[in-house]
């Protein structure tokens, strides 16, 4: 079992990962929520029949009472209307302040159902348990919750904290290959903007076995990277941003392609290329990082270009919460490993953009 504390104060919570954690994961949330009688557990159409009947057991075991709410999978569905249908879920299943909300799924369940619960009833505890790779190194942690809009991407959350997350590595054995290199896309985030030792340890590895077979390290390493940046900004004031790597960008596509087109992660890769590409030709970037990371993503089939032209990027950017005013926040590298905030008049930034 390996262990990540997130010290937030009296926000503070626990990342547990351990294989076999699922169907135990009943009597640890009946301790760490033991005035809590009813849970609602939403979930997707792809992961629901795989595990939501194994959790419902493990909670039932526990004494708890459990409504089950199941979304149609995908990025498409993360928006205001799901939301609503949640909402008259939870309210249907008579949940009160002292109940909680646990999302079981990737990031999209993730993000919809923390915000489910930071809002329904003014905010019921909200517990984790991520299914994808993206989710268990980086969604599932941190309180960013989120639905997006057509104008743009998570454009309408809050920051809300778990009260823990519950990572079993043996669920990603049914996830589909694409979802585990879209995860990856942000495994490579992190090497990018602080862990050059990470990134070398990617580069060697030579299939999607030998990845799986490093998962629960790497699940541990991005989980603490991202810990330790939340307790020091957990309100994305500054180097919280630098999570933000390739996203300016990555976001732009998939509004762009109306959220169907390309997965997050896929978006993630594109804009990290393109934007380092961008700032090696400004000189502010190592020569060659553009072509590295590049690399790394064709390896795990990631795109790394798209067909989009510069006014489609910058009417996506135009409402990147990274802006302030007149101003966009960039993440660039100096390298692999070594991350810097820049910040840019918006006129300026089409230097910036492919
Ligand atoms: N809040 C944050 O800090 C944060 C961080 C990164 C990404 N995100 C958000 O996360 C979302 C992307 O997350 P994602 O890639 O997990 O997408 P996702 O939730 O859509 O999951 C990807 C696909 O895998 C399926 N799936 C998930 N787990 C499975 C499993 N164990 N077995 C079989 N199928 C499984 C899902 O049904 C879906 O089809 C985006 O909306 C992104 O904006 C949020
Ligand atoms: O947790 C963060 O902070 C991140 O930026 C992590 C990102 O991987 C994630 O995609 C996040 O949801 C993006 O945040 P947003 O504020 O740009 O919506
Ligand atoms: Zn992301």
């Amino acid at each position: 079992m390996r262990n990540v504390h997130v010290d937030l104060g009296s926000k503070s919570y626990d990342i547990v990962i351990d294989r076999g954690l699922l169907p135990h994961v009943g009597s640890r949330i009946k301790t760490l929520l033991p005035k809590t009688e009813k849970i609602a557990v939403i979930t997707d159409s792809n992961v629901g029949p795989l595990y939501a009947s194994l959790l419902q057991e493990s909670l039932e075991n526990a004494g708890f009472s459990v409504a089950m709410l199941t979304f149609t999978a995908g990025e498409a569905s993360k928006n205001l209307q799901t939301l609503g249908t949640l909402y008259d879920g939870l309210a249907a299943a008579g949940l009160t302040r002292s109940d909680a909300l646990i999302a079981l799924g990737g990031g999209v369940t993730g993000d919809m159902g923390g915000l489910a619960a930071a809002t329904f009833l003014r905010g019921i505890s909200f517990i984790q348990i991520p299914t994808s790779l993206l989710a268990t190194v980086d969604s599932s942690v941190g309180g960013k919750v989120a639905v997006d809009l057509s104008g743009g991407k998570n454009l309408v959350g809050a920051f809300y904290q778990p009260k823990a997350v519950f990572i079993d590595p043996d669920l990603l054995k049914t996830l589909p290959i694409r979802y585990l290199h879209d995860g990856l896309a942000e495994v490579i985030k992190y090497g990018c903007i602080m862990d050059k030792e990470l990134f070398v340890m990617l580069e060697k590895i030579q299939s999607d076995e030998e990845l799986l077979n490093h998962v629960d390290e790497i699940i541990e390493i991005c989980c603490n990277i991202k810990a330790r940046i939340v307790e020091h900004d957990e309100f994305d004031t500054g180097e919280r941003m630098l999570l933000n790597f390739g996203h300016t960008l990555g976001h732009a596509v998939e509004k762009t392609f109306h959220f169907d087109r390309y997965s997050h992660g896929e978006g993630v890769g594109i804009g990290m290329v393109l934007l380092t590409r961008q700032s090696e030709e400004l000189g502010l970037t190592e020569r060659g990082t553009a072509d590295r990371i590049a690399a790394l993503l064709q390896k795990f089939q990631l795109p790394i270009a798209v067909d989009m032209r510069r006014d489609d990027f910058l009417q996506a950017i135009a409402l990147d919460k990274k802006k302030r005013g007149s101003h966009l926040t960039l993440i660039l590298l100096k390298e692999i490993g070594n991350s810097f905030l820049q910040n840019v008049a918006f006129h300026e930034l089409t230097r910036y953009l492919p």
